[in-house]
């Protein structure tokens, strides 16, 4: 049995929670300081306390998750001590903070996997790109590897210097894609559709274009002249949306540049 410690069930604790508490062979402990998230973490099956010093005296994790915010990690890294055992595995999502940042207050002993995952974990259908640290053993990935594959697709680096610009993609992007959702059906409003009638073509098409481009395997490229008559409706379009000065490649750019811009700023802070 695999015992797991989650420090932190908030929006992307609880994302990965609720789709790890139905693996066999692993035990959830749920340390979370805000009263009703531990009450919704207890309602999906796992033990929730207040602080890791009122877990059971003898609950020895093999695995702490670190999900609390950039600038509460220190705090949580320190308190596992207490439960994680020196060839232990400790596992952190938040963004920004480094390998090194966290061993200051792991000790030497366990292996570290700096994780990035982001919120559709919650259906099974996440990316997570970890790095890990020196001392990590091929068993420690193989756990990492364990856990993670539950909640979506999974990418090891080596180079963690990398992992501001994932976050930057895959961490932040569920974001992007919900605003995406926003303004496309907001455009179908204002071309005359009802409100409810234009969501569930923007969040179709999203989906479907998505999967197409998954299943296929063919560049977007190609597929999106698949879309596109000469002197079209979708050429008329993509006239704005591909415009060199104010198109959305120049959005995404500066977009996602700020996003790996501030994962930086929060390493240093
Ligand atoms: N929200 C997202 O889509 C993603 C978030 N992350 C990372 O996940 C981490 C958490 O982000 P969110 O879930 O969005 O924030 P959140 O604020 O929803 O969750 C953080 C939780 O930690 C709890 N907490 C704070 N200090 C604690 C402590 N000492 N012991 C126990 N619990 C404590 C808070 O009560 C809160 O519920 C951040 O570091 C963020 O960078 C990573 C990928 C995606
Ligand atoms: O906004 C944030 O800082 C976190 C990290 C990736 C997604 N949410």
């Amino acid at each position: 049995m695999t015992q797991v410690l989650l420090i932190g069930a908030g929006n992307m604790g609880f994302a990965m929670l609720r789709t790890w508490i139905g693996m066999e062979g692993h035990r959830f402990a749920v340390v979370e300081v805000n009263e009703s998230l531990r009450q919704r973490a207890e309602s999906v099956g796992a033990q929730a306390y207040d602080a890791v010093s009122d877990l059971p005296v003898d609950l020895a994790a093999n695995v702490v998750v670190i999900a609390t915010k950039p600038q509460a990690v220190a705090d949580a890294v320190a308190d596992s001590r207490a439960v994680l055992g020196q060839d232990g595995l400790l596992m952190s999502v938040a963004a920004g903070i480094t390998i090194d940042g966290m061993r200051q207050y792991a000790g030497e002993g366990p292996a570290i996997v700096r994780c990035m995952p982001n919120t559709p974990a919650a259906i099974g259908e996440g990316m997570v790109v970890c790095c890990a640290s020196a001392n990590a053993r091929s068993s420690d990935r193989a756990l990492a590897l364990s856990l993670l594959s539950a909640i979506g697709r999974v990418a090891f680096i080596e180079n963690e210097s990398l992992m501001d610009a994932v976050t930057a993609m895959s961490g932040s992007g569920p974001a992007y894609v919900f605003h995406l959702l926003e303004a496309f059906s907001a455009a179908g409003v204002a071309a005359g559709l009802p409100e409810d009638l234009a969501m569930t073509l923007a969040k179709q098409t999203v989906f479907g274009a998505a999967k197409l481009a998954l299943a296929s395997g063919a560049d977007p490229a190609v597929l999106r002249e698949q879309v596109t008559s000469a002197h079209g409706t979708t050429a008329a379009a993509l006239s704005v949306l591909m415009n060199p000065e104010v198109g959305l490649a120049v959005l995404f750019r500066r977009a996602v540049e700020a996003a790996r811009h501030r994962s930086l700023e929060l390493g240093a802070e």
